[in-house]
């Protein structure tokens, strides 16, 4: 989905982390907040071995990006969390985020939600939140 085809109510909350009741289900998938755990760290780890993430992330945060994620992640899938993170388009504004980069990210990811058994629907319903968030994070 490009921005253009976007509609103005995910446009706005692209910024956020919506909360999606119908996701509950997908939470428990995801090994609840255990295995949004175990499952950054994987995720973590490919973005540090993928030549095209790492810059990125080589002198970030990375422990606190991880818990940030699992808050973030864990929300949108209407678990028991809060998101207390930054904003993501303050967060990715001068980073020089592009569109290679972030298919990168995705494909990290797809490969860290195989390596902890992730059912593939389940994968899909995350990504298919994740996606309305690229125009606040890809920035060139
Ligand atoms: C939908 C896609 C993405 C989501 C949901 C996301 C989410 C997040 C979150 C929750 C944080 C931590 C915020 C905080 O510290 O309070 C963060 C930070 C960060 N993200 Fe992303 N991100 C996405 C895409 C990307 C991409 C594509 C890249 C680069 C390839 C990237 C690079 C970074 C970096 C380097 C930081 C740390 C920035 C800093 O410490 O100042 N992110 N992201």
């Amino acid at each position: 989905q490009d921005a253009a085809s976007m509609s103005p109510e995910s446009a706005a909350m692209a910024a956020s982390a919506p909360r999606d009741p119908a996701l509950k289900p997908v939470f428990d998938q995801f090994g609840g907040k255990p295995g949004l755990v175990a499952l950054m760290n994987d995720f973590m780890a490919n973005l540090m071995a993928d030549a095209r993430t790492r810059p990125y992330f080589a002198a970030a945060d990375r422990e606190h990006i991880k818990a940030e994620l699992v808050d973030q992640f864990c929300v949108i899938l209407d678990g028991p969390c809060t998101y207390t993170g930054k904003d993501m388009e303050k967060v990715h504004r001068n980073l020089g985020i592009n569109r290679a980069a972030f298919n990168a990210l995705v494909e990290d990811l797809q490969t860290a939600m195989d390596k902890n058994k992730v059912p593939f629907r389940a994968q899909n319903k995350l990504l298919a939140k994740l996606a309305p968030m690229h125009p606040a994070v890809i920035t060139r």
